[in-house]
């Protein structure tokens, strides 16, 4: 069904709700043979946002992850529509706009953003068709969740379309402060598309104050200067002709779900193989991330490598595991990233290890999920170290995967996970020693005290799940 005219009274039949996310849950996979496969889409964002479908019946409108695709995968229990991207969209918003101009300015420009007139021209068209798009899938009365900085235009963009939705948005990266978004030439608009929804949420409190800050100062509008809570106390904008509603929701991943595969025969079972092939080593630590400038892979080996040059932990005894995921490899940013990171992995293997022993394993490639969990079931430590990270939910995965309250988290300060896990081993990774101190004293400190830490934040994870970030935005959005 097409759109009908703004405002136009007519009842469609469509989906009560709808999910708009720059990505499917799977990802399109072309085979050297030509065969087409289907896999897991990388990424936080379809981790958290999948399971919600298995309680809400509802469809997804995605990009399939690959140019000049107009296959409609299945998924099952999701009705999917994919929205299909030329392979210049996929240059000028995905790479362009969105991964060298949004994702470094929103991360404490780490990278230097780059602004260009023709990938803001693309991010328009394409988040204009991704408006079109929930407008065709939704219901009359229907509610529309808009996800994550791709997408920022289409709050506002289907409230034109479509008056008679409930529209949330939900930003899962930090949303930075005043100094650094207004870098963007293009500021006033991404506000003004964002206050098309009813409810706009943030992972932490400090992102939702940033953006009533500068809805104030940029757009002159009346906004609430009063704390904002987690998910609760929202701040406001005052519009005029209607309020739109500010929260801080910390999101999480299906906790009870991750932990039961963890526990399956065959995960714990895998998970005594794989010490043994690492040569059952005294410690064993791990990083799990997309390659990705932000996460701080560097970070940890660089880290690693001063504890053993001091002596602190013996690289005979010691394995670092890191899965990396390829992520935004036509990004030069995400090339340069991978060089560095194999060339400092080289470096510490080369001075540190022996032919049949390198201190340092190294994958660059998507894990099946058994395999992923099998090594946070193994790990003695997670190395969870970004330079910054809206929450990071790999983290969460780690610790729910950890009935035992073996193991130890090592997180950065610079996560939105630690904000609720303030029990792990906090780091600086812009603090060596800090970091440093951190790493040692998750595998050397007593096993009581590393089992109380556990504890509690395991805690936090099992009772704190995506259902209920879900289940609370919801409520707060279809609340009157
Ligand atoms: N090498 C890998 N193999 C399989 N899954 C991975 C790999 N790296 C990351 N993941 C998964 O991707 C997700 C990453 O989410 P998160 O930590 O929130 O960061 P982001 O969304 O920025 O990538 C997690 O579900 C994690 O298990
Ligand atoms: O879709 P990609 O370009 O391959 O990137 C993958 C996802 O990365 C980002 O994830 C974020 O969301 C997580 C869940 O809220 C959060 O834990 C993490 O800190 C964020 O980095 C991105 O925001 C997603 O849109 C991407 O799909």
């Amino acid at each position: 069904m097409s759109a009908a005219e703004p405002g136009a009274d007519v009842t469609r039949s469509g989906a009560d709700f709808v999910v708009v996310a720059n990505r499917l849950p799977v990802n399109k996979k072309v085979l050297a043979d030509g065969t087409v496969t289907w896999t897991r889409a990388p990424g936080g964002l379809v981790t958290a946002l999948a399971p919600i479908f298995d309680s809400t019946p509802g469809a997804w409108v995605g990009w399939t992850g690959s140019a000049d695709s107009d296959d409609d995968p299945r998924v099952d229990g999701i009705e999917i529509h994919a929205v299909p991207l030329s392979a210049d969209e996929v240059e000028d918003y995905y790479e362009g706009f969105s991964n060298s101009t949004l994702w470094p300015l929103y991360h404490d420009v780490l990278v230097k953003p780059v602004y260009r007139a023709d990938w803001w021209d693309a991010y328009v068209a394409v988040n204009r068709r991704f408006a079109q798009a929930a407008s065709d899938a939704a219901a009359t009365g229907g509610t529309v969740w808009v996800q994550d900085y791709q997408l920022q235009l289409v709050p506002a963009m289907l409230r034109a379309l479509r008056p008679d939705l409930k529209i949330g948005f939900f930003l899962h990266i930090p949303f930075p402060p005043y100094e650094l978004f207004s870098q963007l030439p293009w500021r006033r608009e991404i506000l003004d598309g964002l206050l098309g929804a009813d409810l706009i949420g943030f992972h932490l409190p400090g992102g939702a104050q940033n953006f009533l800050t500068l809805s104030r100062r940029i757009l002159g509008v009346e906004a609430s200067s009063d704390p904002v809570g987690v998910r609760t106390d929202f701040g406001t904008v005052d519009l005029g002709d209607r309020v739109v509603r500010v929260g801080a929701f910390p999101i999480s991943i299906d906790s009870a779900g991750v932990a039961e595969q963890a526990a399956s025969s065959r995960v714990q079972e895998r998970a005594v193989e794989l010490r043994k092939q690492l040569g059952d080593p005294k410690h064993l630590l791990l990083g799990v991330d997309r390659l990705d400038y932000t996460k701080g892979i560097d970070v940890r080996i660089e880290s690693l490598e001063r504890i053993f040059a001091d002596g602190r932990l013996d690289p005979a005894d010691t394995v670092l595991v890191q899965l990396a995921s390829p992520s935004r490899e036509n990004v030069e940013s995400y090339a340069r990233l991978r060089d560095a990171v194999e060339r400092t992995v080289a470096h510490i293997n080369g001075t540190y290890g022996t032919v049949d022993a390198p201190p340092v394993r190294y994958l660059l490639q998507p894990v099946p999920r058994d395999e992923l969990l099998a090594y946070f079931v193994a790990a003695d430590a997670a190395l969870v170290t970004p330079l910054r990270d809206g929450m990071n939910l790999v983290t969460k995965e780690y610790l729910a995967c950890r009935p035992d309250l073996g193991g130890a988290l090592v997180l950065s300060e610079f996560t939105g996970a630690a904000m609720e896990l303030d029990q792990a081993y906090l780091m600086n990774p812009y603090d060596s020693a800090s970091t440093d101190d951190a790493v040692v004293a998750a595998v050397t400190d007593p096993p009581e005290e590393r089992r109380r830490r556990m504890e509690i934040l395991r805690d936090q994870v099992m009772h704190n799940d995506v259902d209920q970030w879900a289940r609370s935005f919801l409520d707060a959005l279809n609340e009157e």
